[in-house]
């Protein structure tokens, strides 16, 4: 690949010099190129043939950027100096204070650096749909060759305004001064947020990159006309994120009511996506004109998918299966959006498990990025690769995961909501919880979260996670004793929360009715008093469970690799991507501490149980903390090397 690397001049006989950056895909500032550049362009300003000079990218992209390569290098060694000085010598010295103008030609994209480059060019022409950013925070770190959003800042408005809008010189004193933002820029590559934010970016990108799958020559298959089953709120996500990427669907439901029901949820969907300037109307009336409605199979006879997303019924599966195999034809690929279902079991009554896969999206399907692909050991491997070029192509990150109850994401984090029940059976404030929780980044406590989702699922997966989980199962009536008090969450208005038309949601006071009721059955508290607890406790009571869980998820070969499960921690959990997803956050935490919690934890419950001052009914508590026999814990982190990013 290195010879692939490089920056090229070609000198016209007008006196303009070319100076063009090839390093494919997005021709990233590898050192090589920054030194390429400083080169040609002093070879430039030397050369009494160039008169001018043109900065381009090759294969019609300009510039996606720094090389984030180096950053993890950066990160392995903590060696800053792997980074060149680019903001003095190149952009200020030799660019914009080069004797010679240079003009930067645009295509495709200018991120970051490579619209910093441009910066320093003495004018700009881009093509109207090039993309121009700075992602730059994103991966934790400012722009540091003396972008737009360091220069305000450091230098004041005015300055910046006048510095980049003239291309004015720059005194020496202000190259100092320039000289020291490259030293913030330097200093924040080495923070742990950067380092968080550079995993993540890589561990999206790997996760379509499947042995088996993706590196064995197969071609993924034309997907045009997809048919999905069911019009409720997953199918009619589904179906909304198909449409807007230029796919035909076919909506089918049981009655005109329902069907018609679907269509304005798709509509009410797309109407929101127009809202949210994220489409134009435009679009919206193709995406619709591209829907058509269904009572019967007779429009199944061409599909090349189906995703079934009917309610969670095994029986009624089972039966649509069976039919599909008969009305489709023999390349369309059988998704289903099930949950929590066996695939296996969705399967039984066919002879197509090898086209029988799980298209697991999250609600609401159209905007949730995160799309868990679930395979059996019967599903081909042309099947996952189309639908990871689906997924793709509706913009969804696909993450192939195996299949057992929960798949990866609502596996790994079956503990999350046990946790937080578990601390309030022992008088922990559920309003409390919520602030820790949120406080470390997730985007809400797992109560507002359980209101959020409704308590219908949470009730729908209790028997199932109980006979999947054994003894790890946390058994908790909160949710029962909630509906029987009347309370379904944000359906009704009324949860651990009171939600007000375009309010925000309020903690419920009255609410406490209930939870007392709760702890009177759950005999969890020592002696009937509430136990003392730091907010650490709560936040480290609620996600080690979930990463004892996470190391189980790994072992079985669920994901592939460790930081599929961060990105599907992040995308389908609200993961904080600043903490770089949830294998990565235990792992700079450390499997030591989160092994010897786990089993302090253990330890004091089991020691209540012959103690009677302590906790009356322990348990299942004390199994729900008890941390892997294998000490699986111990592999966390040669679990994240494997991963390979
Ligand atoms: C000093 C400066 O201020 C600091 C910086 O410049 S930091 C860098 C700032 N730039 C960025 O953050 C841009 C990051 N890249 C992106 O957002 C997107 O990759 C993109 C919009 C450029 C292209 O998106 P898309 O077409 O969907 O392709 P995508 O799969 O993401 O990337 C294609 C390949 O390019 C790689 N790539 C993209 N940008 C890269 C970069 N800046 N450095 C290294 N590799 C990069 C990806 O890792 C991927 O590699 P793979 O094929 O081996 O998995």
């Amino acid at each position: 690949m290195a010879g692939a690397i490089r920056v090229t001049m070609e000198v016209g006989a007008d006196g303009v010099a070319v100076v063009t950056i090839c390093n494919p895909p997005v021709n990233a500032l590898h050192p090589i190129i920054i030194q390429g550049l400083k080169e040609k362009y002093a070879e430039a300003m030397d050369r009494d043939d160039v008169k001018a000079i043109v900065l381009t990218g090759a294969g019609g992209k300009f510039c996606g950027g720094f090389d984030i390569n180096v950053f993890t290098e950066v990160h392995k060694t903590g060696n800053v100096s792997l980074m060149p000085d680019v903001s003095v010598e190149l952009v200020s010295n030799l660019m914009e204070a080069g004797k010679k103008p240079s003009v930067a030609a645009i295509q495709g994209l200018a991120l970051g650096g490579g619209l910093e480059l441009t910066m320093g060019c003495h004018a700009r022409i881009s093509t109207p749909e090039a993309q121009l950013g700075l992602p730059e925070l994103t991966l934790g770190i400012i722009p540091g060759f003396g972008g737009t959003q360091r220069l305000p800042r450091l230098v004041g408005l005015p300055k910046a305004i006048e510095m980049m809008l003239q291309s004015k010189f720059i005194t020496a004193k202000e190259g100092k001064e320039r000289g020291l933002e490259a030293k913030v820029f330097k200093e924040l590559v080495l923070s742990p947020t950067s380092k968080a934010l550079v995993h993540a970016f890589f561990a999206q990108r790997l996760t379509t990159k499947v042995p088996g799958v993706t590196d064995v020559q197969l071609k993924p298959r034309k997907i045009r006309k997809v048919a999905v089953i069911g019009g409720g709120l997953m199918g009619s996500g589904i179906a909304t994120a198909l449409l807007v990427s230029n796919t035909s669907v076919v909506l089918k439901e049981v009655n005109p009511q329902f069907l018609q029901r679907g269509q304005k949820m798709i509509a009410a969907n797309l109407e929101g996506l127009v809202k949210r300037g994220s489409l134009t109307k435009d679009k919206m009336n193709k995406a619709m004109s591209l829907l058509k409605g269904a009572l019967d199979y007779s429009d199944f006879k061409d599909v090349d998918m189906v995703i079934e997303a009917v309610i969670e019924k095994i029986p009624l599966k089972q039966s649509i299966f069976s039919d599909l195999e008969k009305v489709c034809p023999p390349h369309c690929i059988l998704a289903t959006n099930t949950s929590t279902i066996d695939l296996n079991v969705v399967g039984e009554k066919t002879n197509s498990q090898d086209r029988i896969i799980g298209a697991h999206f999250f609600s609401p399907a159209h905007i949730m990025p995160l799309l868990e692909i679930v395979r059996t050991e019967k599903t081909s491997p042309q099947a996952i690769l189309d639908l990871i070029t689906v997924g793709k192509m509706i913009k969804k990150v696909p993450v192939v995961v195996g299949n057992c109850t929960g798949f990866a994401v609502n596996r790994t984090f079956f503990p999350y909501t046990q946790g937080s029940h578990l601390l309030v059976s022992i008088g922990i404030d559920v309003f409390r919880i919520d602030r820790v929780i949120s406080s470390f980044g997730m985007p809400m406590g797992p109560f507002q979260l359980q209101d959020l989702a409704g308590y219908g699922v949470a009730l729908a997966v209790k028997d199932i996670y109980a006979a999947a989980f054994g003894t790890r199962n946390l058994d908790s009536n909160l949710v029962d004793l909630m509906v029987q008090n009347g309370r379904q969450g944000k359906s009704n208005g009324k949860g651990y929360y009171i939600y007000e038309k375009g309010g925000k949601p309020k903690p419920d006071p009255s609410v406490q009715v209930v939870i007392d009721e709760y702890r009177r059955c759950a005999k969890t508290m020592p002696g009937g008093k509430p136990v003392t607890l730091s907010d650490q406790d709560i936040l480290e009571m609620i996600f080690f469970p979930v990463v004892n869980e996470a190391c189980r998820v790994m072992d079985e070969n669920v994901v592939i690799r460790a930081s599929d499960l961060d990105i599907a921690s992040i995308l389908g959990m609200g993961f904080p991507r600043f903490r770089g997803g949830l294998v990565f956050w235990a792992d700079t935490i450390g499997a030591p501490y989160i092994h010897s919690k786990l089993s302090k934890w253990t330890e004091i419950y089991e020691r209540t149980k012959h103690n009677p001052a302590g906790f009356v009914e322990v348990t299942h508590v004390r199994c729900y903390f008890r941390c892997w026999q294998n000490n699986c814990l111990i592999c966390i982190g040669t679990l994240v090397d494997l991963s390979g990013t």
